[in-house]
């Protein structure tokens, strides 16, 4: 277990600055998920920690030792790439003890820590075959496997699950985190999968143009999102924005129509945007609001019915089976404890 820190890393590729100014202390045993949309600069950052790209100023620093500089061989890490990049013409076993063999590890040793990555990776009935004979999911556990011999300090995956379909993605996922869990090493995950980052992340940095928007817990993230493009980027169907104003009182009203009722706590007297999530909109005969159905969504154990209040559309996630017509005026009421008020100009949370 090593903690990683990064400070104000800069790095310009062809030209055009592709990280700038970033801070980030990654502790020791994480599983750290940078998330980010794509060419946000994610693949960059954790390449310059496996020293695969130089960073053009800042420091690097991996279980306490700079390595700014260092080779990627010195810095104790072992790296999982999105292609597995196996060599064809190996066996799984030669394809995860080759890095071992090459660095002059006694036989013994590797056998060691080849038998016990392939029996956590389920591999051990397939160390003789080549890597034309597995599947997709296998191939990329032989990948992960050739990782783990290193018993590296720290490991970095660039979108491992990419390339899986859905099933063997989740599957693989979960496997994972069990993973980590058995090995409690520093973990560093590339992803743009939410839902890879929400369920593998001890904390989720939420990236954009080679800065970082948000560092927190994956509910922190979610939950209490530092801006909107944090907010728009978490949560599927994506948070509902209106656009307003804050009374005196700290009413929120749209479009001629309240939405929030009095509370102190909130800024007072000025505009502002709302956002709320579909989970927290419910259909329901009492609700406070009317809204008209413009579209249903059904998702099997669920359904999303998109509902017009004014200029503004909201989902609604609903968990019973009941149909709705386009068209239908509900009533709906909003978890007002759980909206987030964001800045217009700035797009910062208030
Ligand atoms: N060698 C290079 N020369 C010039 N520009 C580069 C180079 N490598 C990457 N870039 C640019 O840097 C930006 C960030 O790329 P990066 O691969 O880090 O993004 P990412 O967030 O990982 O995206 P993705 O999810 O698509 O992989 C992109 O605009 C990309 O075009």
């Amino acid at each position: 277990m090593a903690n990683v820190s990064l400070r104000k890393l800069n790095i310009v590729l062809g030209g055009k600055p592709i990280i700038r100014d970033l801070d980030l202390c990654v502790e020791p045993g994480e599983f750290l998920v940078l998330l980010g949309p794509s060419g946000c600069g994610k693949s960059t950052l954790l390449h310059s920690i496996a020293g695969l790209v130089d960073s053009d100023s800042g420091a690097i620093e991996i279980g306490g030792r700079d390595m700014t500089d260092a080779d990627p061989s010195e810095r104790g890490i072992g790296m999982v790439f999105q292609s597995y990049a196996l060599y064809p013409t190996m066996t799984v076993e030669d394809n995860m003890s080759f890095g071992l063999r090459i660095a002059g590890t006694p036989k013994a040793e590797i056998r060691r820590r080849v038998d016990r990555a392939a029996a956590m990776l389920q591999l051990d009935a397939l160390l003789r075959r080549k890597p034309a004979q597995l599947s997709g999911g296998q191939r990329q556990r032989v990948a992960i496997g050739r990782a783990l011999v290193r018993e590296a300090q720290v490991f970095l995956f660039d979108e491992p699950l990419s390339n899986l379909d859905a099933k063997l993605r989740a599957e693989l996922r979960r496997e994972l985190k069990l993973l980590h869990q058995t090995l409690g090493s520093t973990m560093i995950y590339v992803t743009h999968d939410q839902v890879e980052a929400m369920t593998l992340a001890t904390r989720i940095v939420v990236m954009q143009g080679g800065e970082i928007q948000q560092i927190g817990t994956p509910l922190d993230v979610y939950e209490r999102p530092a801006n909107r493009f944090v907010a728009g980027f978490l949560g599927a169907p994506a948070m509902a924005f209106v656009e307003g104003t804050l009374d005196a009182q700290g009413r929120f009203e749209a479009d001629g129509m309240r939405y929030l009722q009095e509370d102190a706590s909130r800024p007072a007297g000025r505009s502002a945007v709302l956002g709320i999530r579909p989970e927290h909109v419910a259909i329901q005969p009492d609700g406070d609001f009317v809204g008209e159905v413009t579209l249903v969504e059904p998702m099997g154990n669920h359904q999303v019915v998109w509902l017009r209040r004014g200029k503004a559309t909201l989902a609604s996630l609903v968990h019973d089976a009941r149909s709705y017509a386009l068209g239908e005026r509900v009533a709906f009421s909003i978890d007002t404890a759980r909206v987030s008020l964001f800045d217009p100009v700035t797009g910062n949370r208030l």
